[in-house]
């Protein structure tokens, strides 16, 4: 049986009337490469957003190495708003909302569509300041608590990471002033600094032409190996989808419709009605 990282269950998330992601169901398994993919505005980004603490889904559970990280049943105005199905299935149960940072030390890190640094801090503090944030203590404390020697480890992690992404000429300078494709990879390397089991990819090859799409994709395959990471990314790019992923989950109107490997879900009439489109 493989051992199971990830695991949503009937996780939706209505906002308002527009119900984003509806009773999505999936998993991702230890070492795997999963793609999530689908039409814009299909749902993709909310269901990451609802794993890593960003919203707080309107119900359902997501499970991070069989534990419950998440869950919630409809309620205040989504008792009346959200009918859909499953929406009695959890009532009754505790709810688990946990923010961004407690995701973060769990062992979840993730990159954003539309880049998120730190960008008035220096390339080296963006990674510096992640490692902080999965030490025991918050950033604040780390400041003032954190031994000389861990410090000192920190440190030198942080300088052999931005050696591995090939930063480390840029540690001092802006993370604002990096060319767009160095600033992506800023951002990984900012992921993998918190000590991650899983990481999460929005759009990592956004904006990359095909010869930088093909050398990320090799680039995800290295560090899951190097890091022992499991890894569930969203992306648009079909070449890295097809030639990357293990199993792919494909989403329409936030509903799942169609799941499998690359070629199940190449052939699946379905997808290439919604998504992909004819040849
Ligand atoms: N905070 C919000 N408030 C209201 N509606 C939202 C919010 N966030 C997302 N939505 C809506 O939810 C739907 C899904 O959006 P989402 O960004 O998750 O899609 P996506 O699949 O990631 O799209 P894309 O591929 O374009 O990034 C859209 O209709 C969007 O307008």
């Amino acid at each position: 049986m493989p051992e199971n990282v990830l695991r949503l269950e009937d996780v939706t998330m209505q906002f308002g009337g527009v119900v984003a992601v509806n009773n999505l169901s999936l998993e991702v398994n230890r070492g795997e490469i999963v793609a999530l993919i689908g039409p814009n505005g299909a749902g993709k980004t909310t269901a990451f957003n609802c794993v890593t603490g960003v919203y707080e889904p309107t119900n359902g559970i997501i499970r991070f190495n069989e534990e419950q990280i998440v869950a919630n049943h409809p309620r205040g105005k989504m008792k009346k708003l959200y009918n859909g199905e499953n929406a009695k299935k959890y009532v009754g149960s505790k709810t688990i909302s946990p923010t961004p940072d407690e995701i973060t030390k769990l062992g979840i890190a993730r990159t954003f569509q539309n880049i998120r640094l730190w960008k008035s801090m220096t390339v080296f503090d963006n990674v510096l300041t992640a490692k902080h944030m999965r030490a025991r203590h918050n950033v604040f404390s780390a400041t003032l608590r954190i031994s000389y020697a861990e410090e000192k480890r920190m440190r030198e992690e942080t300088e052999a990471l931005l050696a591995e992404q090939n930063l480390l000429q840029y540690a001092g300078d802006l993370a604002v002033s990096l060319p767009y494709g160095l600033q992506r990879r800023l951002e990984i390397a900012r992921a993998l600094a918190t000590d991650p089991a899983l990481l999460l990819l929005d759009e990592p090859a956004a904006g990359m032409n095909p010869q930088e799409t093909q050398d990320l994709g090799q680039f995800i395959v290295q560090i899951k190996d190097k890091y022992n990471l499991t890894v569930f990314m969203i992306e648009h790019h079909m070449d890295l989808v097809m030639q990357f992923s293990d199993r792919i989950y494909v989403i329409d109107f936030g509903k799942l419709i169609c799941e499998g490997t690359p070629d199940v879900v190449q052939a699946d009439p379905r997808v290439i009605n919604a998504y992909l489109g004819v040849g």
